[in-house]
């Protein structure tokens, strides 16, 4: 038998005005799943996440938490971490967190929810005193206080240093561990691929693809690269027995600096310098790596804004994305 979703949207459609930020987005998110949102600026994360958590209505469609509709929900079980939460800043950490705590019948000790979130020396801090990546701790502490069972946090990690950045990976991790329903959306692929179960990608309003980490990049992550950096061309190497090529855009490198082999099993590195010494080919660097998340983003959601901005007519291309989606 089939999990029932605890977070559930179906063919949710928004727009404000002529802009069409959901175009019938669909996830449904287990009991005790992380479930993570990816997407480029203006994909529709944020309104799928509103709309969600009922703060904004759907023109169309349907959401549920927890078989309620978001509305309707038991607020003391939810936690929601908007995107641009600005709590009053004349009060420390800890009065900032015991002031949501006063919110509820039941709530958790400030002190402990300042620890989790590695706060528990700055509980004295005024909010505006403190550094962006702390203030953001201290917003993703105020949505603890009532020991939710469903979290929603919008970009969560935004602005905080490597260090916090773990921080608050542990502390999402082990609320997992707990049993608590996670949906968050970030622009850090690494942070997806550790942190989800499962990975939905949304692109222009809908979800285009959704999985495991690991099933998303089977399916659309590609081959195997090694990276080369040299300035010679792809066509010197005719007769490798792997495909060469330019670094495609959007990739990190300037295109006539490197050329990518594809497909080759580390173990065969080895004939790869080898014929590059052969032939004297000159290199500065080269670079092994396995498909993971960021390839899978730039395969489907980056492909998808390229055709948006290179042609204005690519009804044709959305279609085929959509499908690819289908079968993740
Ligand atoms: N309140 C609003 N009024 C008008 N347009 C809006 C509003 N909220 C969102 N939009 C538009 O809807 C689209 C989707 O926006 P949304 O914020 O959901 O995207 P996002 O995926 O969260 O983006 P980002 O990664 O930049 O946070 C965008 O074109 C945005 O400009």
């Amino acid at each position: 038998m089939e999990a029932e979703a605890v977070v559930e949207a179906r063919a949710l459609e928004k727009s404000y005005g002529e802009t069409v930020a959901l175009s019938g987005a669909s996830l449904a998110v287990e009991a005790g799943e992380v479930f993570a949102l990816i997407g480029p600026n203006g994909a529709g994360k944020t309104t799928l996440v509103r709309a969600l958590t009922g703060t904004t209505a759907p023109d169309s469609g349907q959401a549920r938490i927890m078989g309620d509709s978001p509305t309707a929900v038991d607020r003391s079980r939810l936690g929601v971490l908007p995107q641009d939460f600005s709590p009053p800043d004349r009060l420390s950490a800890h009065e900032l967190l015991a002031y949501y705590a006063g919110l509820y019948d039941d709530a958790r000790n400030p002190n402990d929810v300042l620890a989790d979130v590695g706060l528990a020396d700055t509980g004295e801090t005024w909010y505006e005193d403190l550094s962006g990546g702390q203030q953001r701790r201290v917003c993703v502490g105020a949505t603890l206080v009532n020991d939710p069972d469903v979290l929603f946090l919008d970009e969560p990690t935004t602005g905080i240093d490597p260090a916090g950045r773990r921080t608050v990976w542990r502390l999402i991790e082990n609320l997992a561990a707990s049993g608590t329903t996670v949906v968050l959306t970030t622009h850090d692929m690494a942070e997806a691929e550790r942190l989800a179960d499962r990975v939905g990608l949304l692109a222009g309003g809908s979800v285009i693809a959704r999985g495991t980490p690991e099933a998303l990049v089977r399916d659309h992550g590609g081959a195997s690269r090694l990276t080369i950096e040299t300035a010679a061309d792809p066509d010197a190497f005719a007769d490798l027995e792997y495909p060469v090529s330019r670094p495609e855009r959007g990739r990190g490198r300037t295109p006539d600096s490197a050329v990518v082999v594809r497909d080759i099993d580390p173990a065969a590195i080895a004939t790869v310098v080898d014929y590059l010494e052969a032939r004297n080919f000159e290199y500065t660097g080269l670079t092994w790596s396995e498909p993971n998340l960021e390839d899978v983003y730039l395969e489907l959601a980056d492909q998808t804004e390229l055709e948006r901005t290179d042609s204005v007519d690519d009804a044709a291309d959305h279609s085929d994305l959509a499908q690819a989606g289908e079968t993740a």
